[in-house]
């Protein structure tokens, strides 16, 4: 540990991501690792005061069972500020006021964080300050560009950090191991062994009040365009010779650079939907359209699919299907690799003739190894195994991964510039098909798996 981060200035501490991932996992470092000491502070244009923010690290605290010297170091010292993110004077005074070197974290909605990097750009900020910055990033290509270039006017490269939490999850940190750290996967992950690879994050959860930033991201945008690229860009890579920030970042960005639309046909290849009314466990839900601060004719999708193409030699003809959406009926949260048939079955054996596959699950963070065997009680007759392992969760929660890398200036589990851009070059034919109406905007009731005749994946 190598800390070079002496205050964390949290912008949007009065949001979903600052309570229910951010702090929980800095709560989690603290505990697991008691040397570390930084102050935090929480900033917001909400009317708090430093207890009412105590109030809320400590309830997010307790989520994780936080203890020890550090936390209560960490919970004795922090405050709060009122402030307006796009205003200089708001975030000079901000800056000027924390002890040592500052990192701003901008957990607000991508519009804000530009307008907010805009005014860091009229005054002289403290040395060695690190940005942090949450998905997506930018609103489109254009302005991730014009984001990267005003990010670069303020501090080095290798002092901001474009977060992607899924990056620090057990499960896409393991991809790497079972990949790479085996004789036997990576001479059969390609085209000629691979069918197919699908990767799918259905959620529960519904809107959850954040109309705010959901309503003008759509899951598309929200989760496909940012955390299921980086997925598939680690699932796809070519072996990189060290885990080290530029190996493992080269390594995405040229899978991610191969990648286009499935057939160069968006309206082919992808599908949106939103949910009506439903239950979910138990819990009422409206329609998406009448959620509070929806607005409705903007049509935002919260079921989003699209089928995409790498061309490489190694996955020429390989659709890569990504799908997230919200309000489902189940937590669905896994990478299906789906192996090609076996060539010729021999005469005289029966059964099931499905191809293997290797489910790797988001969360718990596991894996499974889908078999043909021969049966238990007829040799003969085929039946179908499943081989499990457990990954655990891992030491700290992927948003842990990701502070301490944004803490201690390592930026191999953040989104490189260039990366920033060539996702959103991938998502804008699909965008713009939708935008069009090309492609119908679907329904399905909430508590549902989806619209009824979505072909299932994996
Ligand atoms: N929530 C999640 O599960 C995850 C979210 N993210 C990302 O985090 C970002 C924030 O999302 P989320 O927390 O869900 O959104 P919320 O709408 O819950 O929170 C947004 C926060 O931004 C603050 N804010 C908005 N405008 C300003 C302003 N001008 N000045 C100061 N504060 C402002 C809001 O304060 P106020 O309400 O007082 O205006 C609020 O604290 C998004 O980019 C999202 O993609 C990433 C991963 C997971
Ligand atoms: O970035 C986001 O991620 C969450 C899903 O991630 P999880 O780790 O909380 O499961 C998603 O709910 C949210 O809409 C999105 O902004």
């Amino acid at each position: 540990m190598t800390q070079s981060v002496d205050t964390l200035v949290i912008l949007g501490a009065s949001g979903d991501l600052t309570s229910r991932l951010l702090l929980p996992a800095i709560g989690q470092l603290l505990t697991d690792q008691p040397d570390r000491a930084f102050a935090l502070v929480g900033s917001s244009s909400a009317d708090l005061d430093d207890d009412a923010w105590k109030k809320i690290v400590r309830t997010s605290f307790a989520t994780v069972e936080a203890k020890g010297d550090a936390v209560e170091r960490l919970l004795d010292g922090t405050r709060y500020v009122k402030a307006d993110a796009t205003s200089a004077d708001d975030l000079k005074q901000l800056l000027g006021s924390a002890d040592g070197v500052p990192a701003l974290y901008f957990a607000l909605p991508p519009a804000v964080t530009a307008k907010a990097c805009q005014a860091l750009g009229t005054f002289e900020l403290p040395k060695g300050l690190t940005l942090a910055l949450e998905k997506p990033f930018g609103t489109d290509r254009e302005s991730a560009i014009a984001l990267n270039a005003q990010l670069a006017k303020l501090v080095p490269e290798d002092q901001i950090h474009r977060v992607d939490h899924f990056l620090g999850r057990s499960s896409v940190l393991n991809i790497l191991g079972v990949r790479f750290a085996n004789g036997i996967l990576e001479p059969i992950w390609d085209g000629l062994h691979i069918e197919r690879v699908d990767v799918i994050y259905d959620e529960t959860l519904a809107l959850e009040g954040r109309a705010g930033y959901y309503d003008g991201a759509g899951a598309l945008i929200d989760m496909i365009q940012s955390h299921l690229l980086q997925v598939m860009a680690v699932l796809a890579m070519e072996p990189p010779s060290t885990l080290g920030a530029p190996d493992l970042r080269d390594a995405k960005q040229l899978v991610l650079r191969a990648t286009k639309v499935w057939g160069d046909d968006p309206v082919a290849s992808s599908r949106r939907a939103r949910y009506g009314a439903g239950e979910i466990e138990g819990r009422t839900l409206p329609a998406y359209a009448d959620e509070k601060g929806v607005d409705p004719s903007r049509e935002t999708e919260t079921l989003a699919e699209v089928t995409l193409q790498i061309d490489t030699w190694r996955w020429k003809g390989v659709p890569f299907t990504l799908r997230s959406g919200k309000a489902l009926g189940g937590r669905r949260r896994e990478m299906v690799i789906t192996f090609a048939p076996a060539r010729q079955m021999p005469v005289g054996l029966k059964g099931t003739m499905e191809p293997a596959k290797l489910r790797l699950m988001f969360a718990p963070d596991s894996m499974e190894l889908e078999l043909n065997i021969n049966g238990t009680d007829d040799p003969y007759e085929l039946e179908r195994t499943t081989l499990t392992a457990d990954f655990g969760p891992g030491a700290l929660l992927a948003y842990g991964e990701v502070l301490e890398g944004i803490l201690d200036g390592d930026p191999s589990l953040s989104v490189r510039a260039d990366t920033a851009v060539e996702c959103w070059r991938i998502v804008e034919p699909v965008l713009d098909a939708w935008r069009q109406g090309r492609v119908p905007l679907e329904e399905y009731p909430a508590g549902s798996d989806g619209p009824k005749d979505w072909a299932p994946l994996g």
